[in-house]
């Protein structure tokens, strides 16, 4: 289980919950990536933990003011990159550009989507990973996998008709390491979380208990 870190835009030192992720994954020898804010990337890949932008922009290098470069990204040191979320709604066209400007980058790839129908959807594009999260139960206190194990399953079974190359993450109000086991046992690959860790007063505590689950 890879257990991918967004910070969004919290209010969180992005420098403590780095270095807590890099030495709770080189202890316990899980996957565990930061993806903090475009401006913290490279200073986040200096601590050595496996970093992963928030967004990556459709378009290549030219005219384009305010995009975040895929290749930008990955020349400060992010390994991967999030594409979609229902805080940062792409169209459809630009799901599909930005995962081709992250394989131009050589970018691994995880794309958000809200339900099983948009799983589907984004799996024909081919990213590495689709991650189900529903709106509603995003920042909460219960696991989508507590609260709507069947949406994980049937996430599953959407992304396995179209392309089951495509690893099927699942996210929102995953904060413990039985969420963690739970989500594993629906055939979610990884879990996508951020308040349970971005908003911790000991992000570290939280990670190790995360692992648990594995
Ligand atoms: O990108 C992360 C997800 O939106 C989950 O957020 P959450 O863990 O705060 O529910």
């Amino acid at each position: 289980m890879f257990i991918l870190v967004n910070l969004k835009a919290y209010p969180c030192d992005p420098i403590e919950v780095a270095t807590a992720a890099r030495d709770v994954a080189e202890a316990s020898g899980a996957r565990i990536a930061v993806s903090p804010q475009a401006a913290d990337v490279a200073r986040v890949a200096d601590t050595g933990v496996e970093t992963w932008a928030q967004h990556v922009s459709p378009n290549a290098h030219g005219s384009h003011t305010g995009s975040t470069l895929a290749e930008a990204v990955a020349d400060n040191g992010a390994e991967g990159t999030l594409i979609n979320h229902s805080e940062n709604r792409l169209k459809l066209a630009d799901v599909d550009g930005s995962v081709r400007a992250a394989e131009r980058a050589d970018l691994e790839t995880i794309v958000c989507a809200n339900n099983p129908a948009q799983v589907g959807a984004a799996a024909a594009l081919g990213p590495d990973a689709v991650a189900v999260e529903p709106p509603e139960l995003i920042g909460g206190d219960v696991s989508v996998a507590t609260a709507d194990p069947g949406i994980v399953e049937d996430a599953v079974a959407a992304a396995e008709a179209v392309d089951p190359a495509v690893d099927v993450f699942c996210g929102a109000g995953v904060s413990t390491g039985e969420d963690v086991s739970t989500a594993g046992d629906l055939g979610a690959a990884g879990v996508l979380l951020a308040s349970g860790v971005a908003k911790a007063d000991d992000p570290e505590a939280v990670l190790e208990d995360l692992v648990s689950g594995i």
